[in-house]
């Protein structure tokens, strides 16, 4: 019997998981860690050529005999990376990020460019923020005018890595709704985002077709032979990691909510129509799967806790215990974890700010316990305007690496009020490219099961993970998340500049 697989390009590493659909059975799962590009500027970039050398590091660790079987795959991608690529294929620059800052002005003339953040929302659903791709085109006319020259089409780490798999350049609707320049609502190109954003080009140009969600395209031979897999494997669109996440975490289907706990905090739930904010209090993305995924997204989530671990001398994997041994609140502490500056709340050049220290509480452990509840009330700011704007949902699905901890689980719970799943397939976004892979691959043979079946059939929640909330907890983090929000209010004047 045939397998799928999924690739998970991540920020901190590269994740294949190999599936076995009619077993219902994950047969491997291998990753290679990706380094990080950092600069004093708020710059943040990777090798694109990083990227496919840690996909052939996980192929190389996988059983040639489970590679052999290898019917079909998809690629997840950190969502909005900027990949120029010229005529011949050549990556013309390195990659800047999702959680690259430098380019907050690039952004603001952008957006006066369009006529403001309302008038944004009216013409593609969102304001260009810093992170989301368009900025960084004009960052890159301006700081790499050779690449900008040579520039031939725009892709996003998901499409290159699809572009290496098939020699084919294309992208689909979930990613590029998160460039900022797609219409959400007519889920085509803005041509007044595109033109607020370089004038004097024709951007549409360098951007390549959308493909359908069950699209599939044949692997490259020579790939295929460098990865150690059939010729006939198919290559299905795959998608930004969130929305892969979204698959693997069986949020396809509308009143589902689904949260990622990795470099970034993302929480996201699916819809079949466009849920566009009229004040951009989160992202109103288009899912990979033919629908909507409006997403909140933070810049620090286990990027609070690994720092705080890292200062301390331990892992972050190790932090369960002194969690355990600090109460809910951290003892006055209050973590506002802007390390990287933030997009929710809206403060991309913040500063992390620790506060209300006192004898008692200036402990590693305190501390650590205040970057895990501080990335967790970021990501709880942006639920709350997924709530005030009606939304309801009965339970959490939670996955990413932070998803690992136990203490963390329960404080999701704890902090949200709901009930936390995990899936006993890990590796979501990974999960769900496989499964997308498996449901396009059905889709060509003739069965017309929907993704949602798919999802139904092979998301199972791990009851050993699952957690519920803690009535004895949930007061105290209450209190601490009013006393974040406070911390919040009063340093936003002076983080906004
Ligand atoms: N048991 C754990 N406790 C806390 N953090 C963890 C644990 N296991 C993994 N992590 C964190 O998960 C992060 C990686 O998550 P992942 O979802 O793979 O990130 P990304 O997709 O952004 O590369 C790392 O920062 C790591 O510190
Ligand atoms: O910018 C966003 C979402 O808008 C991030 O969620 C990126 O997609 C990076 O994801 P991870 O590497 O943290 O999974």
């Amino acid at each position: 019997m045939s397998l799928v697989a999924g690739i998970d390009a991540g920020t901190q590493s590269v994740k294949v998981v190999v599936y076995d659909a009619a077993r219902r059975e994950v047969v491997a799962t291998v990753s290679s860690p990706l380094a990080l590009i950092s600069d004093d500027d708020g710059g943040r970039e990777q090798h694109p050529a990083d990227w496919v050398a840690a996909v052939r590091t996980c192929f190389d660790r996988i059983d040639p005999a489970a590679r052999a079987r290898i019917a079909a795959l998809a690629v997840s991608g950190q969502q909005h990376g900027f990949v120029p690529v010229d005529a011949d294929g050549n990556v013309l620059a390195p990659a800047k990020l999702w959680c690259d800052t430098s380019t907050t002005a690039e952004c603001a003339r952008i957006m006066d460019a369009v006529g403001g953040t309302a008038r944004a929302i009216a013409l593609a659903g969102n304001p260009v923020l810093a992170g989301y791709t368009a900025s960084k085109l004009p960052w890159t006319k301006t700081h790499r005018p050779d690449a900008y020259a040579r520039l031939a089409t725009i892709l996003l780490p998901h499409d290159y890595l699809n572009f290496v798999l098939t020699g084919q350049r294309f992208c689909e609707h979930g990613d590029a709704s998160g460039t900022g320049w797609l219409d959400v609502r007519t889920r085509s190109w803005s041509a007044d985002l595109l033109h607020a954003t370089d004038p004097d080009r024709d951007l549409g140009a360098c951007l390549p077709p959308i493909a359908s969600p069950d699209a599939l395209f044949d692997i490259a031979p020579a790939m295929a032979g460098q990865l150690g897999v059939p010729a006939t494997v198919k290559v299905a669109v795959g998608g930004g990691d969130n929305m892969m996440a979204a698959v693997g975490t069986g949020c396809v289907e509308a009143g589902r909510l689904a949260m990622s706990l990795g470099t970034s905090g993302t929480l996201f739930a699916y819809s079949d129509t466009p849920v566009i904010d009229a004040e951009a209090r989160w992202a109103a993305f288009c899912s990979s799967t033919g629908g909507w995924l409006p997403l909140i997204c933070t810049m620090n989530c286990t990027v609070a806790t690994e720092q705080v671990a890292r200062l301390f001398g331990f892992e972050a994997r190790e932090g369960d215990a002194l969690v355990r041994a600090t109460p809910p609140g951290a003892g006055g502490l209050v973590m506002l974890p802007f390390l990287n500056g933030e997009r929710t709340p809206d403060l991309p050049l913040g500063k992390g700010v620790l506060a209300g220290l006192d004898t008692t509480n200036t402990t590693p452990a305190h501390v650590y316990r205040a970057a895990m509840e501080g990335a967790t009330y970021s990501l709880k700011y942006g639920f709350d305007a997924f709530v005030h704007a009606g939304m309801r949902f009965e339970r959490i699905v939670l996955t990413g690496g932070g998803g690992n901890s136990a203490a963390w689980r329960q404080m999701v719970a704890d902090v949200f009020g709901l009930p936390v799943d995990v899936p006993a397939q890990a590796e979501g976004a990974a999960f769900g490219a496989a499964l997308q892979a498996l449901w396009a691959l059905r889709r060509a043979g003739g069965d017309a099961a929907s993704i949602a079946e798919i999802a139904r059939e092979h998301v199972t929640a791990d009851p050993a993970l699952s957690v519920t909330p803690d009535p004895a907890r949930t007061p105290a983090y209450a209190a601490a998340y009013r006393r974040f929000l406070q911390h919040l209010d009063a340093v936003t004047p002076l983080q906004r500049g």
